[in-house]
């Protein structure tokens, strides 16, 4: 297989990415009537360290239910190397979510320990790892550790993106238009694209700014980002719309796959459609998009 290949990714939705704080219940119960596309419930950052254990056990408790309606599970541990590291990892492999998310990646022997200690507890295949690029080495290696995965049975399956760690660890100035983070992120989109994997964009801290948080979403699109992490579900809708799927977009996509599908163009490399020239990789981006386009309808809405 092509590694670099646009198919070779999954073509699972990932518009809107929400974090919940784990101890938080009510918001937990929220999340479930919510219309993103994956929820990620945090042991990390958004839990104090002395409510670090009662947070493990209330998503222990609450989640036993999978969310349902198409919308993956992820859970946020904390790292190994931290006291809450290891019991956070089991309790996420009992819970079986869609991925597990690791903080501060820097370095593919990260996503070894946790891939070594899942296959030692026989968790299955189909249990992914998200991994957090939010240092400065997590940026500089970011294409090593998404080339790792590229393992037999490797289970990296997205990055994403933590802009309020970069912040802190660089000292960048976090500014409108993220003019000195933008090189960055891109690096990241880079890397995750070079191996096959997703990447979705950090988080917006600013919630009651909807004109902000627009416009980053569509710059963190014109990246080439996946998706949006969110911290409120009043950004839900937003990130929706502008990573969603334009229907002009799809029905050109449509356009060039029914045209390369035309037994007289069977043998052609490159076709003209519509007075433009029209290659097999446009048709391998369009397949993806009517992919992606399929798997949003396949979801129900009713949430
Ligand atoms: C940011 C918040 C603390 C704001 O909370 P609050 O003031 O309570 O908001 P509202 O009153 O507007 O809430 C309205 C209702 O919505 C629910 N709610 C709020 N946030 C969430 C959420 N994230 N998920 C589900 N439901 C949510 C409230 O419970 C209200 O419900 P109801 O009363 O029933 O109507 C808060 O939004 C929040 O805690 N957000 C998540 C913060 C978080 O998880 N941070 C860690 C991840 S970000 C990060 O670490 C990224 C990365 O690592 C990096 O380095 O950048
Ligand atoms: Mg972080």
């Amino acid at each position: 297989m092509n590694s670099s290949s646009f198919s070779s990714r999954p073509s699972r939705p990932r518009r809107s990415v929400l974090y919940v704080p784990g101890g938080n219940e009510r918001a937990i119960a929220k999340a479930r009537t919510l219309e993103c596309d994956a929820v990620i419930f945090d042991l990390e950052d958004s839990v104090a360290p002395d409510a670090k254990v009662e947070a493990r056990e209330t998503i222990a408790r609450l989640l036993r239910e999978p969310l349902g309606h198409g919308r993956e599970t992820v859970i946020r541990i904390n790292a190994l190397s931290t006291p809450w590291g290891a019991a956070d990892l089991r309790a996420a492999r009992d819970l079986a979510p869609d991925a597990i998310l690791i903080p501060k990646v820097e370095d593919p022997a990260d996503i070894a320990d946790i891939d070594d200690a899942l296959d030692r507890t026989d968790a299955p295949e189909t249990l992914r790892l998200w991994a957090m690029i939010e240092t400065p080495k997590g940026i500089m290696n970011a294409g090593q550790i998404a080339r790792a995965s590229r393992t037999p049975g490797g289970r990296l399956d997205c990055f994403v993106t933590g802009t309020n760690d970069i912040v802190k660890e660089t000292g960048v100035a976090p500014l409108p238009g993220r003019p000195y983070l933008s090189t960055w992120l891109m690096e990241i989109v880079l890397a995750a694209r070079a191996y096959g994997i997703e990447a979705l964009d950090g988080v917006y801290n600013d919630f009651r700014d909807a004109e902000g948080f627009a416009a980053e979403c569509a710059q963190g699109r014109a990246m080439g980002f996946d998706g949006k992490t969110l911290i409120h579900p009043g950004q839900i809708e937003a990130a929706n719309r502008a990573f969603g799927i334009d229907p002009e977009k799809l029905a050109e996509a449509r356009g060039i796959v029914e045209a390369f599908a035309r037994a007289e163009n069977a043998r052609a490399g490159v076709i003209s459609l519509d007075g433009r020239m029209v290659e097999r990789l446009h048709a391998d981006m369009a397949e993806k998009l009517i992919a992606k386009a399929d798997a949003l309808a396949a979801r129900t809405s009713s949430v």
